[in-house]
């Protein structure tokens, strides 16, 4: 007997998708420099080049490079010193074939020339003239207008998670505020009689909340924002009460424990208490995580998570990172790594079994060595750097088979 409608992990990706992917949570103009990890509302499309002239990127003579083909140490060539260019400021003058302007770093080229000769190759024979050794290309030693950025380029795309390096971007194009989407909203409940916070006293039957800590965390590092973290207990008024504050002011409520069919479990019928779709997904294919609950009241994502530690922070990982994904088109970059599986691991078919696992190098191979453990121990995800997936087809991963490990 099972008291769970256990769907699929794609099934529940699908329900996300089709139920909250137009959760709206909107734009923010913010400063660049407040903009750090934040997700980019909008695409930036340069109105400028970068650099708008083109630049030396070596202290020398810009030159024809024309007039140095064919030159050696034994049959220099010599030109005609005629000025220099000052840094910051429009090289107004103009070389002919014969002709070398000094150019520092960075200073701009002067038309005509098309290369730019190290002062360490050139020997200045007087003030007019100096001798080049070296035959140098077209184009050596110059950026060009618009190398960096063309005018009319989408430089950053909508959905970006803005790094150090976007900021510089954003910096040469002269903007100073960017549209990245508010910050998510969650609203953190850990459910239990049992369950106390760190400056209550360990008492024999009572644990401490591990996952409001951990999810605070998870959230944090997803670019949330936590409106509340509260214990709450077993008691189904209590619950409904602050289920009911979470959706006025949050986008997301996440739920820890009470998401099975205990006696004491009281989320699947807070959930449906609300107005909206009530209780959408009870019970995923999905080992650790089974018992997950997700639902919509008065508009709002309400998850269930399992209260066993691994399992909430599975389940925070598959479903709640995906949800924040779809909404804000998110695109974060690499999250995984190939490698070997060190030996063979059974699962349970007809579930997709999130096995953790650490890297290990061999022989210069990386290798995935599993950590096995109950879902109820947080010491089994903090000893693994990340975990493997076995699909709800297969029997398990066999030793030498290459995997993907994602990270945690
Ligand atoms: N008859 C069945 N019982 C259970 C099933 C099942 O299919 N049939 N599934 C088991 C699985 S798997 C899980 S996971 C748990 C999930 O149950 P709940 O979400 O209702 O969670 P609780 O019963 O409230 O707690 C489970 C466990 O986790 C501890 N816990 C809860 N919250 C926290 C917290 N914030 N920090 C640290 N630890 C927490 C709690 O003390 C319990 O030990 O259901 C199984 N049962
Ligand atoms: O699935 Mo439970 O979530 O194994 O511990």
């Amino acid at each position: 007997m099972d008291f769970f409608n256990v769907v699929s992990v794609d099934e529940v990706k699908k329900i996300l998708k089709e139920n909250f992917n137009n959760l709206c949570i909107g734009l923010e103009e913010v400063s660049i420099l407040d903009c750090l990890d934040r997700i980019l509302g909008e695409d930036i499309i340069s109105d400028i080049n970068v650099p708008e002239f083109s630049r030396s990127t070596v202290d020398g003579y810009a030159i024809k490079s024309s007039d140095s083909h064919g030159c050696s140490d034994s049959l220099p060539s010599f030109l005609n010193l005629i000025g220099e260019v000052n840094m910051g400021e429009s090289a107004d003058i103009k070389i002919k074939s014969g002709q070398a302007i000094y150019v520092p770093t960075g200073g701009m080229i002067p038309d005509g020339a098309d290369s730019v000769v190290m002062i360490e190759h050139v020997e200045k024979l007087d003030d007019t003239t100096i001798a080049i050794h070296r035959p140098l290309s077209y184009g050596e030693n110059i950026v060009y207008k618009g190398d960096d950025i063309k005018k009319g380029e989408i430089i950053l795309k909508k959905g970006k998670k803005i790094t150090p390096q976007d900021i510089g971007v954003l910096a040469s194009l002269g903007v100073k505020t960017v549209n990245v989407y508010k910050k998510i909203k969650f609203y953190i409940i850990s459910t239990g009689d049992e369950i106390i916070d760190l400056d209550e006293k360990l008492k024999l039957g009572k644990i401490r909340d591990i996952n409001g800590y951990a999810l605070y965390s998870l959230i944090k590092k997803l670019g949330g924002e936590i409106v509340n973290r509260v214990i709450v207990k077993d008691d189904y008024k209590l619950l409904r009460e602050e289920v009911d504050k979470a959706l006025n002011i949050s986008n997301i409520v996440l739920i820890s424990g009470g998401s099975s069919v205990g006696t004491r479990d009281f989320t699947y019928d807070v959930i449906n208490s609300f107005d909206g779709k009530g209780v959408l997904v009870h019970g995923v294919s999905i080992k650790p995580g089974k018992p997950t609950l997700i639902g919509e009241g008065k508009g709002k994502v309400i998850f269930g998570l399992p209260g066993h530690p691994v399992s909430s922070i599975i389940v925070f990982k598959t479903f709640v990172e995906y949800l924040v994904k779809e909404i804000t088109g998110m695109k974060d970059g690499i999250n995984k790594t190939k490698a070997i599986m060190y030996c063979n691991v059974h699962s349970s078919p007809g579930k997709e079994t999130y096995q953790m696992v650490n890297l290990n190098e061999i022989d210069g191979k990386l290798y995935a060595v599993p950590n096995f453990g109950k879902s109820g121990l947080i010491t089994l995800l903090s000893k693994s750097c990340g975990y493997v997936i076995i699909k709800s087809e297969e029997e398990g991963l066999y030793k030498g088979q290459e995997v993907d490990v994602y990270f945690i």
